[in-house]
C-alpha cells in the first residue's frame, strides 16, 4: 500500500505521515528531506546553488541514506548524520533553489521510487512531499491534500522556533515565499485529482491521523488487512 501526503509547508505533513505510518505498521519516506540533503551537500562544499549543473552533478554523487522507520528518523550523507543540520534556517532559506532544479528532481524522484517499491515487500509506505500523487508515486491507493490555514501554518512553525529566533519576516519567507517558489514545479496547493483534502486548520494532530488511518482502512482492497 502506498499512502501520498502532499501539500503546503506546515500543513503537518511530516508529523501527520510518521504518525499514519507508527499507527498502521508501515514505513515512512520524508522526500524533502532528500532535497534538504542534497541542499546541505551543495552549501558544504561551496558550491554556487545557481549553477545547476554542478548541484544537480552533487545530486547524482552524493550517498544518501533516508531512514524509512517511522520512529526512529535519520538522514545521512556521504557518511555525515544530518539529521539536525538540514533543519537549520540556513539550508530552509535556500532549499528551493535546490527543489527547482529539474535535473535534481529527476535523480531524486528516481531514488524516492526505489525506495517505495523496496518497502512493498514490508507492507507499504506513506509518502509526504509537494509532487508525491501527482509524479513520484501516481498509483498511490490513497491519496491525500493535507491543508491548513496560512495564520495557522505560520503560528505553527513559530512555535516549533526558539522564540525570539525568528522575525516575523523570516517566518513568512519560510512558509510564504518557499511555497510560492516550490509552487513553480510541483503542484501541491490545490488537491490533484483523485486525491483527498484533510483541512488540519482546526484539527488537533492526532485527529488529522485518526481521519487519515481511517481512510486507508477503507481503502485496502478485500482480503488484505492494514
Ligand atoms: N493538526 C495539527 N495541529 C497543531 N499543530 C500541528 C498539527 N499538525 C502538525 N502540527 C505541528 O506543526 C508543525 C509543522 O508540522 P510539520 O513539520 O509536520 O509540517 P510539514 O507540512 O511537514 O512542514 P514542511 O513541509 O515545512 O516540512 C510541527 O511543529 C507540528 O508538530
Ligand atoms: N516531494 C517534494 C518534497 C519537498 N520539496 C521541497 C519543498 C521544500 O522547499 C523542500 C524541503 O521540504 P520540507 O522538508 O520543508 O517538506 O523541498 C519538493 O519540491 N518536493
Amino acid at each position: 500500500m502506498i499512502i501520498a501526503v502532499d501539500g503546503p509547508s506546515g500543513s503537518g505533513k511530516s508529523s501527520t505521515a510518521r504518525g499514519v505510518a507508527t499507527r498502521l505498521g508501515l514505513r515512512y519516506l520524508d522526500t524533502g528531506a532528500t532535497y534538504r540533503a542534497v541542499t546541505w551537500s551543495a552549501v558544504d562544499r561551496g558550491l554556487d546553488l545557481d549553477d545547476t549543473a554542478a548541484v544537480a552533478q552533487r545530486a547524482r554523487e552524493l550517498e544518501l541514506e533516508v531512514s524509512t522507520d517511522p520512529s526512529n528518523q535519520f538522514v545521512i550523507a556521504d557518511g555525515t548524520d544530518v539529521t539536525a543540520a538540514i533543519r537549520e534556517p540556513r539550508i530552509s532559506e535556500v532549499v528551493s533553489k535546490i527543489a527547482t532544479n529539474l535535473d535534481v528532481r529527476k535523480e531524486l524522484i528516481r531514488r524516492q521510487r526505489a525506495v517505495i517499491d523496496a518497502a512493498q515487500s514490508s507492507g507499504g509506505i506513506v509518502v509526504e512531499g509537494r509532487d508525491i500523487a501527482t509524479v513520484v508515486a501516481t498509483d498511490a491507493e490513497l491519496k491525500v491534500h493535507l491543508t491548513a490555514d496560512q495564520d495557522a501554518r505560520m503560528s505553527r512553525r513559530a512555535a516549533e522556533l526558539e522564540s525570539g529566533s525568528v522575525t516575523a519576516e523570516q517566518l513568512r519567507d519560510q512558509i510564504v515565499r518557499r511555497d510560492a517558489d516550490d509552487a513553480t514545479v510541483s503542484q501541491f496547493l490545490v488537491a490533484s485529482d483523485g486525491a483527498v483534502t484533510v483541512d488540519s486548520t482546526h484539527l488537533t494532530l492526532e485527529e488529522v491521523v485518526d481521519v487519515i488511518s481511517r481512510l486507508a482502512k477503507e481503502t485496502v482492497p478485500r482480503g488484505r488487512e492494514l
